[in-house]
């Protein structure tokens, strides 16, 4: 079976409800960047050894958190080998407001993944935007590069709006389904 690994910076906790929303639907396992923007030592390893990488990061001032940053140049040693190549990538941001610049954040996290020379996933669905739209629905925010949650300011980690959720266990499923595809 496919490895695959989702790793992502939450400096709040609502990314990484997210973030295991998509490894729910990917099968994936996860690793976090603490809040000094590292990852354990022993998780470069299983990076290295995955099929496909999945980045998460909350948008902080219309871009990824310095943690997951730090995290994105520390990857420039694998860069220089490009031991990356070919894997599968997607990526996947949150933030407060319905667009809060979370496009720059996933478009540094696309770029990320093509620097690597990794294969980049979209999101795959259609965007729920007609009048009868609600927060229920699957894609309701609109993405088409890669996965978008919006949690509002005043949420709990709890109550972060179940279709961007849903979206999230889909866009799992789908790097998974193009991962192997790909085996
Ligand atoms: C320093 C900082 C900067 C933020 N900048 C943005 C922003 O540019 N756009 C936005 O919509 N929300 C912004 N937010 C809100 C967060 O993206 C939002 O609260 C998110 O759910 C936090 O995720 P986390 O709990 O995983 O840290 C910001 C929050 C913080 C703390």
């Amino acid at each position: 079976m496919a490895q695959i690994i989702v790793v992502y910076h939450s400096g709040y906790g609502h990314t990484k409800v997210v973030a295991e929303k998509v490894a729910e639907g990917a099968n994936a396992s996860l690793i976090a960047i603490d809040e000094h923007g590292d990852i354990p030592e022993s998780a470069w390893d299983e990076l290295n050894a995955a099929d496909a990488i999945i980045w998460g990061s909350p948008t902080y001032m219309g871009s990824p958190s310095w943690q997951f940053k730090k995290f994105a140049e520390a990857t420039s040693k694998i860069w220089f080998t490009q031991g990356w190549k070919d894997k599968v990538f997607g990526g996947f941001t949150n933030s407060a407001s319905f667009n809060g610049d979370k496009q720059v954040s996933l478009i540094a996290l696309q770029t990320l993944a093509s620097q690597h020379g990794g294969i980049w996933v979209s999101l795959g669905l259609l965007p729920s935007n007609s009048k009868d739209a609600t927060r229920k629905d699957l894609n309701n925010l609109g993405g088409s590069v890669g996965l978008l949650v919006q949690s509002p300011s005043d949420a709990s980690v709890d109550e972060i709006p179940q279709g961007d959720l849903d979206t999230a266990v889909s866009y799992g499923k789908r790097v998974a389904e193009i991962t192997a595809k790909l085996a």
